[in-house]
């Protein structure tokens, strides 16, 4: 059974006169990972510094329900790991994550036990021995992951969890995450795509803090993949105006041109893959490639973000 963890109503947000949220609503299932996907400045962080407590709204509400039920204070239940987590370099990691604990309001039994486990399935059962100034980055976001975790909450925010990382740490990050959300209802904000198709099963695509998109992925790249031929010729001038007529024929609904290469939405591939390569013959033109399949979601975001 499939139940609402976080229910978002008409959320907004206003520094002085400007609105950055825009009244935005949206539900988080428990037992999902969602994706707050959006370009720099959409909203993200305003956004999930209100989910996380941080940041009083100007409008709306927040619920987080337990058990179905809805909570008068949801920051115990929730974990969170801000943009740019703030680590005192002399603590070690094993250090930092009793402090962590003891800030969640867990026992000191719980804190000792806790601070072992997650040290361990962050991956840092000996690194916690050392100092956190000399932890990569990769290693201080698993370290944030850890406290973030530590009194196992019911929903898991990230801001922007892998994007200041190499591709290690990154990869390290995904990969953990990938472990935790099947224990823990996952909430992250990020700018880029792919990092929301590795885990997701839900985005939220928000641009000028309203959203311009939602649902599950699949239903996404479903509702939204549109027909699509891509087709290259040569480079010389007979190829780049015979591509630039062909872009004006009856069956391309839309297309994009850019050199030797056109993009175009179609009703039908087959049909506008058999006309393009018999005009193509009639003309002496010569395809170097012609690629008939859909529009993926990258080709949907872009839209989206730059509509
Ligand atoms: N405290 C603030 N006072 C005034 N404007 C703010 C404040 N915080 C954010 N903004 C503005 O609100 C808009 C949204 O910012 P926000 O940081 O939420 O975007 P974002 O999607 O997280 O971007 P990024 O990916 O760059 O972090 C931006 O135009 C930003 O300049």
């Amino acid at each position: 059974m499939t139940r609402t963890l976080l229910q978002v109503r008409e959320l907004s947000k206003r520094f002085k006169e400007r609105e950055v949220v825009k009244g935005i609503s949206f539900n988080i299932t428990e037992g999902s990972c969602a994706a707050l996907l959006g370009p720099n400045g959409a909203g993200k962080t305003t956004t999930i510094s209100m989910l996380a407590g941080l940041l009083q709204p100007s409008g709306g509400s927040i619920e987080l329900l337990v058990n179905g039920s809805p909570t008068t204070d949801r920051r115990p239940y929730i974990g969170f790991l801000p943009q740019m987590p703030v680590f005192y370099p002399w603590m070690t990691g094993v250090e930092f994550l009793l402090y962590a604990g003891e800030l969640a309001g867990l026992t000191s039994r719980e804190v000792k036990s806790e601070t072992g486990e997650w040290l361990e399935a962050v991956g840092l059962r000996e690194a916690g021995k050392r100092r956190i100034g000399s932890y990569s980055g990769g290693m201080k976001q698993r370290l944030g992951l850890a406290q973030a975790l530590i009194h196992r909450p019911k929903l898991l925010i990230l801001d922007e969890p892998v994007s200041a990382l190499d591709p290690t740490g990154r990869k390290d990050v995904l990969t953990l995450l990938q472990r935790i959300r099947r224990e823990t209802t996952v909430l992250f904000s990020t700018h880029v795509l792919h990092d929301a198709e590795e885990i997701c099963d839900e985005i939220i695509m928000i641009r000028n803090g309203d959203i311009a998109l939602q649902g599950s992925l699949d239903h996404v790249r479903r509702t939204y993949s549109e027909p699509v031929i891509r087709l290259e010729v040569g480079g010389d001038e007979a190829s780049r105006s015979w591509l630039t007529a062909a872009c004006g024929k009856d069956f391309v609904i839309h297309s994009e041109v850019s050199g030797g290469r056109a993009k175009m939405k179609v009703a039908n591939v087959e049909q506008a893959s058999r006309a393009l390569m018999a005009d193509a013959v009639s003309h002496r033109i010569m395809i170097r490639s012609l690629e008939a399949g859909h529009s993926t979601l990258e080709d949907l975001f872009l839209k989206v973000v730059q509509a």
